[in-house]
């Protein structure tokens, strides 16, 4: 599903910074992946290429065996709206919408009518456990409801890949651990999911778990997932 080779990236500047320094990757269809590295490694840089919302300067990054290189912003608009659902630290809510209509927003973009997006939005807000908060604003909610909210947001579209940078960086032990329970229980639905973290305890929830040093990948562990966790999805994901 995602296939990189030798992927560099430098950002220009009066000194340029060589970032990623020849990445080789796979991910497969269904994998919960982490990318794990210190401040500055190029984890972020890494999962901006990948949710194509960056470009890179040397190698191969293949989606789907479709090679993601050169694209228009038009055709990399498309692909990402049909591809990935991302979810971010600072949950990347629209502040003057409510939780429905920041659900719907990415199907305003494939010009589904406003009856259905909002239907479908009602929905992603109940599986997520959000049922009664449709019409609150995202002052009115916690960190880890806010962060549902954009979870629901990410599934709207079926993405093939969920890109999370960071998803529980703003978020209390508790809730963090409710969030990747979240991504737990979507993988287990067959979801592919790639998380940046500098968590060592985030990453341990994934199965894969990448590490990245200095713009290299340095070693890929492999994670026995437990299912034994004191918080239950039950309520969350129907
Ligand atoms: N748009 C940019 N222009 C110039 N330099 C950048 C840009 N984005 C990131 N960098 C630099 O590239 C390096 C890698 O950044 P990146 O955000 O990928 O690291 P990271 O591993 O995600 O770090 P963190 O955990 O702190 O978010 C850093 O030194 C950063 O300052």
């Amino acid at each position: 599903m995602i296939h990189l080779e030798n992927v560099h990236k430098t950002y220009p500047g009066l000194v340029p910074l060589h970032v990623l320094k020849g990445i080789d990757l796979h991910i497969n269809k269904g994998e919960f992946v982490s990318i794990m590295g210190a401040s500055g490694s190029g984890k972020s840089t890494l999962l901006n290429i990948l949710g194509i919302l960056d470009t890179y300067d040397e190698g191969k990054y293949f989606l789907n065996d479709v090679l993601i290189k050169n694209l228009s912003e038009k055709r990399a608009a498309e692909f990402r709206n049909k591809m990935i659902g991302f979810i971010f630290q600072s949950f990347n809510l629209i502040t003057f919408k409510n939780a429905v209509e920041n659900v719907a927003l990415p199907l305003f973009y494939q010009g589904i009518s406003r009856k259905k997006r909002n239907a479908l939005a009602l929905e992603y807000l109940d599986r997520l456990g959000l049922k009664g908060w449709a019409h609150h604003m995202p002052n009115e909610m916690s960190g880890g409801q806010k962060q549902r909210v954009a979870i629901a947001r990410a599934l709207i579209t079926q993405p093939q890949i969920l890109l999370a940078d960071e998803p529980t960086g703003a978020l209390d032990s508790k809730t963090s651990i409710e969030v990747m329970e979240i991504l737990k229980e979507l993988h287990e639905q067959g979801q592919t999911i790639v998380v940046v973290t500098h968590e060592s305890g985030v990453a341990h929830q994934t199965e894969k778990i990448i590490h990245i040093q200095d713009g290299l990948i340095k070693n890929i562990e492999e994670n026995t997932l437990q299912s034994n966790s004191p918080f239950s999805m039950d309520g969350y994901i129907k």
